[in-house]
């Protein structure tokens, strides 16, 4: 089967450290991909060289069957690639509704898509209530973000998300600093993400991992010491072992 994505040797290296160490990914269409380690293991650094805001040093990184490796994060955007910080990035002085349809924007070609009143409410304003009410924001549509609890800010990141229509969305630590309501909230949100939405996400939450995740990946000293079915990769031995390694 062709990959969605594939991450092709890729390496980022940080004066002497090479933080990633020609790590090969790849996610097909629909998969749910965890990528776990420890400390420092290179997870948001693989995550930032697929979001294209970090340049690779070497290696090659392919989606939707054409060669990325030297777009931008914005034009990886554009194309399918959607990203979850591990900050949520929202506008705080914006509603939720606002800032859902500030972010589907340009999917709908900007100006020239929006002219008239009808069109704005059909092709952004419902559609971005209704990923409000997908996310279980709906109550909170016209609450301005800044005063949002950081679980709902994270849910408002992801509706923002999905308006940009992504075929791929990599998830930073979406459970980091959720309370346990939240995380569960989280969990069920994102187990029912539609399948047309492929999902790269990194996470130390194991319990939400091994829920959600088709297959783990597992990165250890910039370099992947497993990957496989959750089950598998659960009992390996070379897991346990760059965790056991990573606390020492
Ligand atoms: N901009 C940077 N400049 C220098 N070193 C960096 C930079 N970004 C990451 N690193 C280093 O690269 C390595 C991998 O970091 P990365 O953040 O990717 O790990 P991680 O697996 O996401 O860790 P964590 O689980 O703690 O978030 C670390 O040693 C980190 O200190």
């Amino acid at each position: 089967m062709t990959a969605l994505l594939s991450a092709e040797a890729v390496v980022r290296r940080y004066g002497s450290l090479v933080a990633v160490d020609r790590v090969d990914l790849r996610i097909a269409d629909g998969e749910r991909h965890a990528l776990i380690g420890p400390n420092g293991a290179g997870k948001t650094t693989l995550l930032d060289l697929i979001g294209g805001a970090t340049r690779v040093d070497g290696g090659r990184i392919r989606f939707d069957g054409r060669d990325v490796t030297r777009l931008g994060p914005a034009r990886r955007a554009r194309i399918g690639i959607g990203r979850i910080h591990q900050r949520p990035a929202v506008w705080p002085s914006l509603t939720a509704l606002e800032n859902v349809v500030v972010a589907g924007w340009q999917q709908v070609g900007g100006f020239r898509g929006v002219r008239s009143r009808a069109r704005f409410r059909s092709r952004l304003a419902e559609p971005a209530a209704a990923l409000l009410e997908q996310v279980g924001l709906v109550d909170t549509a016209s609450t301005t973000a800044a005063h949002l609890s950081h679980g709902q800010r994270r849910q408002l990141e992801i509706a923002m998300a999905l308006a940009g229509r992504p075929r791929l969305l990599l998830l930073d630590e979406p459970a980091a600093g959720l309370s346990g309501v939240e995380v569960r909230r989280l969990a069920g949100l994102l187990a029912e993400l539609p399948r047309e939405v492929s999902v790269l996400l990194v996470e130390h939450r194991l319990d939400l991992v091994y829920a959600l995740a088709d297959t783990v990946t597992v990165l250890h000293d910039g370099r992947l010491v497993a990957s496989g079915e959750p089950d598998e990769i659960r009992h390996a031995p070379e897991v346990r072992r760059a965790y056991a390694e990573a606390v020492r």
